[in-house]
């Protein structure tokens, strides 16, 4: 009962502030006419999806209309659709090449339902570290060392520009392809899922041809929300997606962090302890990614750590695991697993892991908050007068894009230290659940 040309789907809007109604909001009301593009294109989408601001965060996103049951086919994007999946520089032309042609482009409509300018990423942050700037406000916590990169690459000598100057297309064209291409290229309409690695109720089948499908992980009820990952396995950490995304990501966050005070000392010295407590190496599970989700990390008897830097993985504000294996973050954006479904993979987790290990992450977390000029509690008052201060600017007409990253970045280390927080409180509540070196008895 889904997917003729004729029926095509409503489109909800639950947004409250800017977007009171979806008639007169095109990111919402123009839905209709895309999936109707799509379908004329051969693409496949059930009906019971809509377009909408999701309650809560208010990011526009794709949602259920009606129940979904598990392992049904919502969507399918043959391949004369995708734009691109040769690589960085040609998709791009490729892309560039059809948003100049307007409506004679075959992907006008797709282009025109796009809401990537509306998304704001840290590469577009003032570069300066200056006193006020965004960046200065991350407080040297990564991803302070990468939040350009992409656009370094980009625009420098050995990237797609070859150090030419940017236009607004380029940048368009930039923009669109980071933030929403996968393995295959630009595949529209499966890029209006959202990303969510704990609620994840989706997963993906390419097909022969080039072409893929989304299916339905699990039952999927009415009014919820359609979800994808961008880091699958434990391969991008919640700072990696802040960089990239300009978002902190929901429970489960996977935060990582080096000691670069450390690191120098193990460079210059190899005897020195810290070889001890971090592994090296390369987190090669991880590249191995599975589009069948699960099965793949549920037999695994896996005591690998899934990264050679210092990580948690915070599951609630009271539940973590300290340094999680490989066969743990497995599970992130594969499959859905209860709060005490993670409690006893973490006990048992918790139980192998050296208590030499656990002293070591937990006197970094600690030196690192330390060492930070703001605390939990100062923080949260500054992002209260920032935001305070932002809307007043806005009752005035003035919207100033450097204030909003300044509260971006604030709410991003003031997630971050309470990751660091929680690594001290789960280190000390669950000391006698380590596992004890020999030579510590
Ligand atoms: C592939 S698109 C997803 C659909 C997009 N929100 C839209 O309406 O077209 C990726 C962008 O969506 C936003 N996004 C996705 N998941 C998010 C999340 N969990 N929190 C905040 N923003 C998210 C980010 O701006 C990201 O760059």
């Amino acid at each position: 009962a889904s997917g003729s040309p004729s029926e095509s789907p409503g489109a909800v809007s639950t947004h409250d502030n800017d977007h009171e109604d979806s008639d007169v909001d095109p990111l919402i009301s123009k839905f209709p006419k895309f999936v109707e593009w799509v379908r004329s294109h051969d693409g496949f989408v059930d009906d019971r999806v809509t377009i909408g601001y999701e309650p809560g965060s208010n990011i526009r996103g794709m949602i259920t209309t009606a129940d979904i049951p598990a392992k049904t086919e919502i969507m399918h994007i043959p391949k004369s659709l995708i734009i691109g999946g040769v690589d960085w520089c040609q998709d791009f032309e490729t892309i560039k090449k059809e948003m100049d042609m307007g409506p004679l482009s075959k992907w006008f409509d797709y282009f025109d339902f796009d809401d990537s300018s509306g998304s704001r990423l840290p590469l577009e942050w003032d570069r300066s570290d200056e006193p006020g700037s965004a960046r200065r406000e991350l407080q040297g916590l990564t991803p302070d060392d990468f939040t350009h990169r992409h656009i370094d690459w980009f625009e420098g000598d050995w990237g797609c520009l070859s150090g030419k100057e940017m236009t607004d297309l380029d940048f368009q064209a930039f923009k669109i392809y980071l933030t929403r291409s996968m393995h295959l290229g630009l595949v529209p309409i499966y890029d209006l899922m959202n990303h969510h690695n704990g609620k994840i109720n989706t997963y993906l089948e390419d097909d022969d041809e080039g072409g893929v499908s989304v299916l339905s992980l699990v039952d999927i009820p009415a009014g919820f929300p359609i979800y994808n990952t961008y880091g699958r396995s434990g391969e991008k950490s919640t700072n990696d997606l802040f960089g990239q995304y300009g978002f902190v990501e929901d429970y489960p966050q996977l935060w990582r962090w080096n000691d670069s005070g450390l690191d120098k000392l193990a460079q210059e010295k190899e005897d020195h302890a810290y070889q001890r407590y971090v592994t090296t190496g390369n987190n090669d599970v991880n590249s191995d990614e599975n589009p069948n989700h699960l099965g793949k990390w549920l037999n695994r008897l896996n005591f690998e750590p899934n990264s050679p830097f210092y990580e948690v993985l915070v599951i609630s504000p009271t539940v973590a695991a300290l340094l999680p294996t490989k066969h743990l973050t497995g599970a992130l954006g594969n499959g859905q697993l209860s709060l005490d479904g993670w409690r006893s993979e973490i006990d048992n987790h918790h139980a192998t892991l050296r208590s030499s290990q656990v002293d070591a992450i937990h006197n970094n977390a600690m030196r690192t908050l330390n060492s930070l000029p703001t605390t939990i509690e100062e923080d949260e008052e500054i992002i209260r007068i920032e935001k305070r201060r932002m809307e007043r600017l806005k009752e005035f007409g003035r919207e100033d894009a450097n204030a909003a990253d300044v509260v971006m970045a604030i709410e991003f280390r003031l997630a971050f230290k309470k990751a660091l927080r929680l690594t001290m409180e789960v280190a000390t509540r669950e000391r006698e659940a380590f596992f004890k070196d020999t030579d510590e008895l």
